[in-house]
């Protein structure tokens, strides 16, 4: 039988598996990070481990934390917290070629539906000096821009935090919510050791840091813990970032495949693509990693990194997803070559994103755009279009509604972007119908399911959707253009 990694089996794994860049054993932990999913494990983790690494530091390991389920925990617990990240990419013969290096930086794995007070005095020790944040769009439970103070997470925080301050003993929180945990942990450090630290948020949100302390604030003021959130304003930094690698969810045969490079069982292996981004702003509390040194850019605005990334990729990657899974492709790669479908997004990148944006320093955005779809079109990867379908509801707003907007402002009317809003649309309602091998997997499934069924023909699906306003803003819906547009374009699709 194949023996598990571990810190005890390390030195077993075969040459080919690059070994942590320095020793895991020696490290001790200097930040937190909340919602350790793949993306965290093949992104700042990585970068983490490579900064330290080029500094000679040891003191930012990561004590990472999984709210929904244990089962981060699960994998990683006895593993010691290594796990490996296998790296899809081609060669030069335009063949697949993998490798595989094994990753230290996670130090500790925590599930608050049972490790509530070990989450909190993580966040408040002095010892702390950040906090990263990968819990999806759907995580940060807002209604609108503001906090959704309904939401039962939110409110069991709430509860929490008014009893953990009469009491001073943490309350153990089973089913609570990413801003409300690292609020409570903020409040305790304000009452504690005081000391300054920085939030940095890596989800694919616009401007997710200002975003971020923002709810923070929301949430400590509807607590009663004015205290606190005014200590907060002073002493907590919330810089912006635009974090880019493409993810995908791992497989069995990927497990199989990084168990025959490295000799050993990993139940905590993820895949990635070889290229990896990170641009954060340069405002931190006190220290941070020399993130710089592992490749990071640190600037003083991050807008137009951000923009570019979520217009061009992300909100192309959404398009391929719903206009792929229509057509019957299950992957980024094979929508991408699809030489009718791949020339769509392309007029819609040149037509109807790149007008809205200002290049970042130095970035040519038509060799961005060239390079985006390249990456997806790398065949090792297999990134499903259901898995990057997947919150529609919340990814929306982000990727292509502000091109949208931004166009109409110019006195443009944007079809191909309203063409992505209708590939949307018809995966939304041949989903929730049940006609149709796709799958609805969004926060807004119920909404959205009610919304779509029995509309009679495309101009009313496309209505019942346009009206729906925690996804789309009234002044963009009831811009008569963009409304036609759409429209047309679902009848076109549907
Ligand atoms: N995967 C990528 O290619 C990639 C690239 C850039 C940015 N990101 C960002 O990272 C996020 C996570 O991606 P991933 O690949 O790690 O996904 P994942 O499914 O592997 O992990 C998602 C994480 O978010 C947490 N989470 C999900 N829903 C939540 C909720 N309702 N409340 C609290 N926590 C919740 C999960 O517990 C888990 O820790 C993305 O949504 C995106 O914003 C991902
Ligand atoms: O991770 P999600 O579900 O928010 O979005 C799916 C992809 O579009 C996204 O993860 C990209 O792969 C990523 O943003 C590339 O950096």
């Amino acid at each position: 039988m194949t023996s598990r990694l571990s810190f005890a089996t390390l030195d077993q794994a075969r040459p080919a598996a690059r070994r942590p860049a320095l020793d895991p054993r020696a490290m001790s932990t200097g930040s937190v990070h909340l919602g350790v999913g793949a993306f965290h494990r093949a992104h700042q983790a990585v970068f983490t481990e490579d900064a330290m690494a080029a500094a000679g530091e040891s003191g930012w390991g990561i004590h990472a934390v999984t709210q929904r389920s244990a089962r981060v925990a699960e994998q990683l617990d006895p593993q010691d917290g290594l796990y490996g990240v296998l790296t899809c990419g081609l060669d030069g013969a335009g063949e697949p070629e993998r490798s595989l290096r094994i990753v230290g930086a996670v130090r500790a794995v925590s599930f608050p539906g049972e490790q509530t007070g070990e989450v909190l005095a993580r966040l408040a020790a002095p010892t702390t000096h950040l906090v990263t944040l990968t819990v999806t769009e759907k995580g940060y439970r807002r209604s609108g821009d503001r906090l959704d103070l309904r939401d039962e997470g939110v409110q069991a925080d709430l509860a929490a935090l008014r009893e953990e301050r009469r009491t001073g003993t943490a309350v153990e929180t089973a089913a609570g919510s990413p801003i409300g945990m690292l609020a409570r942990g903020l409040a305790r450090r304000a009452h504690g050791a005081a000391t300054p630290m920085s939030v940095v948020c890596c989800d694919n949100i616009v401007h997710n840091g200002p975003m971020v302390g923002r709810l923070v604030s929301e949430f400590l003021l509807a607590a009663g813990a004015d205290g606190a959130a005014a200590w907060v304003a002073d002493h907590v930094t919330f810089p912006a970032t635009m974090v880019d690698r493409i993810v995908p969810a791992t497989t069995a045969a990927e497990r199989a495949a990084a168990e025959a490079i490295s000799g050993l069982q990993d139940e905590g292996l993820v895949v990635a693509e070889p290229y990896r981004q990170w641009v954060i702003e340069d405002s931190f509390a006190g220290p941070r990693p020399a993130w710089e040194r592992a490749g990071a850019t640190l600037t003083s605005d991050v807008a137009p990194f951000e923009e570019a990334k979520l217009r061009i990729l992300n909100g192309t990657h959404s398009y391929l997803a719903y206009r792929g899974a229509l057509l019957g492709h299950a992957t980024i790669a094979e929508a991408v070559t699809d030489a009718g479908l791949g020339a769509e997004v392309s007029a819609f990148i040149d037509h109807d994103v790149i007008p809205t944006l200002t290049p970042p320093p130095g970035v040519d955005l038509g060799q961005y755009r060239d390079s985006v779809l390249e990456r997806f079109a790398n065949p090792a990867l297999g990134h499903t279009t259901q898995q990057v379908a997947m919150d529609g509801s919340q990814k929306l707003p982000v990727r292509l509604l502000g091109t949208a907007a931004d166009r109409l402002t110019a006195g443009a009317i944007p079809e191909r972007t309203a063409r992505a809003v209708a590939a949307w649309m018809v995966f939304v309602a041949r989903a929730a119908d049940g006609s149709s091998p796709l799958v609805l997997d969004d926060p807004q499934a119920e909404v959205l399911g009610a919304a779509v069924a029995g509309a009679a023909s495309g101009a009313a699906l496309a209505d019942r959707l346009l009206d729906l306003e925690q996804i789309f803003p009234p002044a963009l819906a009831g811009d008569e253009r963009f409304r036609s547009a759409v429209r047309e374009q679902v009848t076109d699709l549907a």
